[in-house]
């Protein structure tokens, strides 16, 4: 084992604290549920990319002895350690292995190799709701109804054990094959005290965290703006603003910057628009309370409250998971189909080259660029891009967009690579249009979202603006920032 394996691997074992009657033993390992397999990437056949975290890029596998589909994460071992991140996916792994409820991603095995740590989840192949709510514009309050009861569903099992999931939003609730929700992401989870969990938790991860910011702005709750304990609380105002966003197509304090979007939410500035009916409205209202204690599911009633408000009548909720769910708008296809996102995987630049063969493009030294370089070279690659890049230069994202002007469009290639270098490229004429100047200042180099497949990019000289016809603009948000913040 090389030695950065053998720090990582003890970094990232997971022991017992202490007994049941709570005094303080000597180390058991847990029993995992979801066990550490032996397997390597190459037991995998691995297929589209389903979206990129902030340390983590998720892509669909194939496990070729069973046949088996999993969305594996696979997180890079020295950007975790870079950026303190190891408690946090210590804990989410522990947490995913406790939970256990079909509205809940399953973990069912992890496994590592030098790079990388892998989490092979329950592959959830209808997307986020999020891009269910922008490819319908918005939905119909039945088809609202039905996934807040699942998440409602789901997030009360999460409750009732004790932990505070702190970033429900539409990105992070995922949708099975057949339409169904199941929560993703347990990076920002809390335990409170007391929780079960709290007994196998590395310090650094069972800290109180409460006054950090954690989760996504538009969704954070008025007290996490000034410090107060976590409460179960937090996810209900999670919820009601993921509730306003099914129904309305945007979320309920939406601004230009993140400074602004909390102005407004410590000010309750919400507007309903008039096709709400009476019933969202008032539950909407009610979780979008400034007081977290009288969210309803928040109070001594626990979930009976919310479970009874009109908005859900008609819900049998011991049944919500036998209910039909709404029909999957399904994404456009691109008409190039030369998206490299869904092209197939180049093993070779996935966890353990010393494994595999050598010899192919965009794969960059780690050591180099890091995380995102690591990440973003997973991609396989049309070799006609590769006159634009360096010899050492690999590619973070690329995708065929449309150049937006005043009243005509015109189809490029826009590429970002680890240099970091954004260009964007005539695709039939094989031709830099385009270099965009790179800057890590924000006030130099900045992406606006405007839509689900609209993006601005804004330099002090110009501003530019395109369409991404797979919708994937708000991933070419977090690509950019990701660099910049590297
Ligand atoms: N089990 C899954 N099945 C299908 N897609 C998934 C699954 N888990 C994650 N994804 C997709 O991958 C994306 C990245 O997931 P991940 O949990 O790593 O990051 P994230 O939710 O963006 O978190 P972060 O808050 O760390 O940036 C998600 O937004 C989602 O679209």
């Amino acid at each position: 084992m090389l030695a950065m394996e053998k720090d990582f691997d003890s970094m990232l074992r997971i022991q017992s604290n202490s007994s049941s009657d709570g005094s303080v033993q000597r180390s058991q390992s847990i029993p995992f549920r979801a066990p550490q397999e032996n397997c390597t990437i190459q037991d995998f056949e691995l297929g589209k990319i389903y979206g990129v975290g902030s340390y983590s890029k998720v892509v669909r596998a194939k496990k070729k002895d069973t046949g088996s589909v999993y969305a594996l994460k696979i997180m890079d071992k020295k950007f975790i350690s870079k950026e303190n991140k190891t408690a946090y996916v210590k804990l989410e792994r522990l947490v995913l292995d406790k939970l256990d409820h079909p509205g809940i991603v399953r973990l069912y095995f992890t496994f590592q190799d030098t790079f990388s740590l892998y989490m092979a989840l329950e592959s959830c192949e209808g997307g986020e709701l999020f891009d269910q709510i922008t490819r319908k514009g918005r939905l119909s309050e039945d088809e609202a109804r039905f996934y807040a009861a699942e998440v409602v569903d789901a997030l009360e099992y999460i409750h009732n054990l004790g932990l505070i999931h702190r970033d429900i939003k539409p990105e992070n609730l995922l949708l099975t094959a057949e339409g169904h929700i199941k929560i993703a992401d347990f990076g920002s989870v809390k335990p409170m005290q007391g929780c079960k969990i709290m007994d196998f938790l590395p310090k650094a991860a069972s800290d109180d965290r409460a006054s950090t910011f954690v989760g996504t702005a538009a969704y954070v709750p008025p007290e996490v703006l000034n410090p107060s304990p976590a409460t179960f609380g937090n996810d209900l105002w999670a919820l009601g603003c993921t509730l306003y966003q099914m129904l309305s197509g945007t979320s309920p304090f939406k601004d230009a910057s993140e400074w602004l979007i909390f102005q407004r939410i410590i000010a309750r500035n919400i507007q309903f628009p008039d096709y709400f009916s009476d019933e969202a409205r008032d539950l909407i209202d009610r979780l979008l309370d400034l007081d977290p204690s009288r969210r309803p599911g928040a109070g001594p009633n626990g979930y009976t409250v919310l479970k009874k408000h009109p908005f859900f009548k008609g819900v049998d909720w011991s049944k919500i998971r036998h209910q039909m769910p709404p029909k999957l708008a399904m994404e456009l296809e691109s008409p190039e189909g030369d998206d490299v996102y869904d092209s197939s995987w180049n093993l070779s630049h996935v966890g353990d080259s010393s494994r595999q063969p050598e010899g192919n493009i965009g794969a960059a030294s780690s050591e180099e660029f890091g995380h995102i370089t690591r990440l973003g070279s997973i991609d396989s690659f049309d070799s006609k891009w590769q006159q634009f890049l360096d010899p050492s230069e690999s590619v973070i994202m690329i995708s065929m967009v449309k150049k937006m002007q005043k009243l005509t469009s015109k189809k490029v290639q826009l590429i970002l690579t680890n240099k970091p270098k954004l260009i964007y490229v005539d695709p039939s004429k094989l031709i830099v249009k385009g270099n965009i100047m790179w800057s890590n200042n924000p006030d130099e180099l900045s992406i606006q979202v405007t839509s689900p497949s609209g993006f601005k990019i804004c330099t002090p000289k110009k501003v530019l603006s395109f369409e991404d016809v797979k919708q994937r603009a708000y991933q070419w948000k977090k690509a950019i920032e990701g660099l910049q913040n590297r």
